[in-house]
């Protein structure tokens, strides 16, 4: 089920959450949502699934108004928030059986089964939610959401707080799905070595604003491969940046001067300078992080700042 996104605002009071993004979700995929924190990761989820209302724009579940037909959305988009808690004293079945009957599922205890099996809780589902772990919490949340079998599934950093073992077994669970049904799954993470693993596109935010979409593989190959030369100059300093000047793009940090070029490049700016006065260099693969980083650097470079992103802005996690 395609999900279109046109000209969205968000405001809360004084913040900018959403500054305008448009982007199409293609129906069936797994789709990343990317971006620094406060973003605006979250409040767009809250709009998809129709627990808020934008100030202006559109959003379009498999052509679909959200805003006049939350209802009828609610049906189709199932929502897994970033935290998701249950009644302590209930069993694993027990929330599933509630969740079930407020949808008014039929044949009820089959799904329950079946849910409680995709995602690995059969063996648990009848102890109290108050002795699972953080991961089985979340696994039993997406179960929850996987109950009617919704054509959209909505995962709002479903890794997050997660140890090693129970991201893998998220990330099966999300693979198994993307494999066996025609679900459209978006999802938001801050680890790109998950996205890269999970979905086909991304869309990347920062500020409420979009920075780029496109499938992951163009993503990639389009971020290229790269070298930063970080140069320490001693003495004559205009005389250095004369010399890289052209050769690169030449970024002071402190004292250092840093000069980002491609590859190929890289040999023509070494005979430039004086070898003495190279600190280190960075050799920078393609990928989805590169790709992610030169999104956000495109974004300074548009509001004339210049400046990378400050650390807060680009947290991110790489394993
Ligand atoms: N209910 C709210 N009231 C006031 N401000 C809000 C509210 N919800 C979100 N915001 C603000 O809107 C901006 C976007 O927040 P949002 O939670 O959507 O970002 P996010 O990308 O999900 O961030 P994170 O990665 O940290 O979870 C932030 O500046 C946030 O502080």
């Amino acid at each position: 089920m395609q999900i279109t996104i046109t000209d969205v605002h968000k405001r809360y009071g004084d913040v900018v959450a959403l500054d305008g993004p448009s982007f199409d979700i293609p129906s069936g995929s797994t789709f990343g949502v990317l971006g620094t924190n406060g973003a605006g990761k979250t409040t767009l989820f809250e709009l998809l699934v129709g627990h808020d209302r934008p100030d202006s724009g559109r959003i379009e579940v498999g052509g679909i108004d959200v805003d006049a037909a939350g209802h009828q959305v609610r049906e189709r988009v199932a929502f897994l928030p970033e935290h998701a808690g249950f009644p302590d004293a209930m069993t694993g079945r027990e929330v599933l059986d509630v969740h079930a009957r407020m949808r008014g599922l039929e044949a009820r205890d089959d799904r329950i089964d079946d849910t409680l099996e995709t995602v690995g809780l059969t063996e648990a589902a009848d102890r109290a939610v108050s002795g699972y772990s953080n991961g089985m919490g979340r696994r039993l949340g997406l179960a929850a959401a996987l109950l009617g079998e919704p054509p959209v599934l909505v995962l709002d950093e479903p890794t997050a707080g997660l140890d090693p073992r129970g991201v893998t077994t998220f990330h099966e669970i999300v693979e198994r799905i993307d494999r066996e049904t025609d679900a459209t799954v978006v999802l938001s993470s801050h680890v790109l070595s998950e996205v890269e693993r999970l979905c086909d596109e991304v869309a990347i935010l920062e500020g409420g604003e979009l920075r780029a979409v496109g499938p992951v593989d163009e993503l990639r190959t389009a971020s290229g491969d790269g070298v930063t030369v970080v140069l320490h100059p001693a003495g004559d300093r205009p005389g250095l940046l004369d010399a890289v000047q052209g050769r690169g793009e030449v970024t002071e940090v402190g004292d250092a001067i840093e000069v980002t070029c491609e590859r190929d490049a890289a040999f023509d700016l070494l005979s430039a300078v004086d070898s003495a006065l190279v600190d280190r260099f960075e050799v920078r693969e393609p990928g989805l992080e590169a790709a992610f980083h030169d999104a956000l650097a495109d974004g300074d470079d548009r509001r004339g700042d210049g400046q990378p992103a400050d650390a807060e802005s680009t947290e991110v996690s790489v394993p």
